[in-house]
């Protein structure tokens, strides 16, 4: 079943396209890769789907609660709300806070108690403090992340800041998550553990994941389609194999050699 449905988008950049006549659609749980060499639009179609850029031509569909929307140039803040979450390829983390902080913010809007119990401390707002600091250990315990929380964000490790980003954009409980190389800077073997666990909560939440990410060993293990894009257009959709054997995605990537 469709989830989100991109129809003829472009986006241009002054005299530059950087995504152009794009159509593609994303399923209800399913684990799907987006690749292609370096500035073939990756990033700008995140940036379209998450309100960062209204899109230049084009509809961008998603459904929640049995309704259609079209989310194509609406603010960052509504799409998140509707549930639909990111990480960025720069790490963007409250880097003075705490890691529980980090997540108990991203929670905020989901469980927050009103002004008037929490600024009178009323039973309602310990309730739902308890609740957020347990909803955040679980998500923390599943990413290992359990025995750092009291650690300012700064101070992590990066595969871990990578690791608390992801965690961060969990706790708001989206349907569509989309991850923006995760795995880089990791060495091989923190990205394969990661790789595995991104694998493993698409699963245990139900959850639709589209995965940016360059290491294509990590794309062809875990994603069931990939799409290709090259000079923002779409030049390859398939499974994994289909790819792999597809000349057009051999040329972009080995440019003919
Ligand atoms: N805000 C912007 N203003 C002008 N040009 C932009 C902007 N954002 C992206 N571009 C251009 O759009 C094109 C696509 O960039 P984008 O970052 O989406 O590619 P990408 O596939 O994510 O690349 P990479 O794999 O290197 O991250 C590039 O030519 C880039 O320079």
């Amino acid at each position: 079943m469709t989830l989100l449905e991109i129809k003829n988008l472009t986006k241009n950049f002054g005299g530059l396209t950087a995504i152009q006549n794009v159509n593609l659609e994303f399923h209800k749980n399913e684990l799907i890769g987006l690749i292609g060499p370096n500035g073939a639009g990756k990033t700008t179609l995140f940036n379209l789907l998450t309100g960062v850029y209204g899109p230049t031509q084009g509809e961008i569909n998603f459904e929640t609660a049995n309704k259609v929307i079209a989310i194509g140039g609406k603010k960052t803040s509504d799409i998140a709300e509707l549930g639909i979450a990111r990480t960025f390829q720069n790490i963007r983390l409250l880097k003075d806070m705490s890691v529980l902080e980090n997540v108990a913010v991203a929670m905020h809007n989901k469980y927050g108690a009103g002004f008037f119990p929490t600024f009178f401390r009323t039973r309602k707002f310990y309730q739902a403090e308890k609740e957020v600091t347990d909803k955040a250990m679980e998500l923390l315990k599943i990413f290992a992340l359990e025995n750092v929380v009291s650690e300012r964000a700064k101070n992590l490790s990066y595969g871990n800041q990578r690791r608390l980003e992801i965690v961060r954009a969990l706790a708001t409980e989206p349907s569509i998550l989309f991850l923006d190389e995760p795995a880089a800077g990791m060495n091989p073997n923190e990205s394969s553990k990661l790789t595995k666990l991104i694998h493993q909560i698409q699963k245990d939440f139900d959850l639709t994941i589209v995965l940016i990410e360059h290491d294509m060993s990590v794309v062809m293990q875990v994603c069931e389609r990939i799409y290709v894009l090259e000079y923002g257009k779409v030049i390859a959709h398939g499974t994994p194999q289909e790819i792999r054997e597809n000349d057009k995605v051999v040329h972009a990537y080995l440019g003919g050699v």
